[in-house]
């Protein structure tokens, strides 16, 4: 078991602040990802979890106890760093096999191991093939008891899927999660991907330039971001963030004091066919939904209708939404507390 905790953790290199007083708590047996853009400091923070750097100010805990001194041989965390990918030239046996041996455990050790995490992932019958002989869902789930036959208190994980295809790292996800609640592991997992964040962490942070903008579940983050930054960092079509001028053009006659910009998730703008400002510019039909692209007052609005609606380009539609499902957001980009 393993909870990690940091302290008003800064890190800087040379003039660059790769993380900015970040405080957090990565509760044990947690699938915690770290979601933010290129250089946002999420790699930075695995690092210093392993010990491979050090923070500047601050402290790190794990499992309550400060880890400033203990080295990263003894900190009993393990990093994937490889890629979810096979070796081609060995069994799928040998691939488990291959941090153990790496590492000379003894081989009594490595049996018993590789039989537990093969026999979790149900590849007990696969191990004898090689890697060119198996499905790619059968090669993922090699990898995958690869990077978790060692045994420490907690993985941590660099964007281990993004080489691989749309289908397959979607499947490889779902597997990692299960995995992960069936060993009962402490699991950071560093994705730039909002979908795979959402799908499976229990827990995320948002990271922007080293700075941590928003912690929680990611439905919490989803439904009450604190900001416009974390607001559009999730969600597909990203979140409509307008200026409070145009609230008349989704029929929002009212506005919290001190809103400067309104935020509609696409899934919650209606549309109303029969005339109104809006001009229907684009129809992207996607099967279950298809996402209209609507400009009016010289921006473009997206709606994420159910189905493919009976709508034609340059249709004329008003718009409107739920004023309990719009977000009101000031000047700096903050949440209103109206939004909480
Ligand atoms: N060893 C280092 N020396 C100098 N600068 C570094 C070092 N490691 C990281 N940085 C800088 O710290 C900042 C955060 O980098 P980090 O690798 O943590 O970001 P990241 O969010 O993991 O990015 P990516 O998604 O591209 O992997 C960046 O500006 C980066 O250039």
């Amino acid at each position: 078991m393993a909870s990690i905790r940091f302290q008003n953790v800064t890190k800087r290199f040379g003039d660059i602040v790769a993380l900015d007083d970040a405080s957090f708590e990565i509760r044990d047996n947690a699938f915690f990802c770290l979601f933010g853009p290129p250089l946002s400091g999420k790699s930075t923070i695995l690092k210093l979890i392993l010990g491979l750097e050090t923070p500047d100010t601050g402290g790190i805990f794990i499992d309550g106890q400060p880890v400033a001194h203990v080295s990263p041989a003894k900190r009993n965390v393990a990093m994937v760093f490889q890629n979810l990918a096979l070796f081609p030239h060995m069994s799928a046996l040998d691939n488990v096999r291959f941090p153990l041996v790496e590492r000379k455990i003894p081989e009594a050790q490595i049996r018993a191991r590789v039989a537990q995490v093969t026999e979790k992932l149900h590849i007990g019958h696969i191990l004898g093939k090689p890697p060119a002989q198996l499905s790619g869902g059968e090669r993922q789930r090699v990898a995958i008891a690869r990077a978790l036959v060692r045994d420490p208190a907690a993985y941590l994980m660099d964007d281990p899927i993004s080489a691989l295809d749309a289908r397959l790292r979607e499947e490889t996800r779902v597997e990692l999660r299960r995995i992960q609640q069936e060993m009962q592991k402490t699991l950071v997992y560093v994705t730039h991907d909002q979908e795979e964040a959402m799908s499976v962490a229990d827990g995320m942070a948002v990271l922007e330039s080293g700075r941590i903008r928003q912690i929680g579940t990611p439905e919490d983050l989803y439904r009450q971001p604190n900001s416009t930054y974390v607001a559009e960092m999730l969600g597909a079509p990203r979140i409509n963030v307008i200026p409070g001028d145009m609230a008349g053009v989704i029929a929002l006659p009212n506005l919290p004091a001190g809103a400067a910009r309104i935020g509609i998730r696409p899934e919650n703008l209606r549309v109303n066919p029969g005339g109104g400002e809006g001009t229907i510019s684009e129809i992207e039909p996607l099967g279950a939904f298809t996402t209209l692209s609507i400009d009016a007052r010289g921006q473009t609005l997206k709606a994420s209708l159910r189905g493919q609606p009976d709508l034609q380009t340059g249709a004329h539609v008003s718009l409107s939404v739920d004023p309990a499902r719009a977000h009101f957001f000031d000047a700096a980009g903050n949440a209103l507390a109206v939004d909480a």
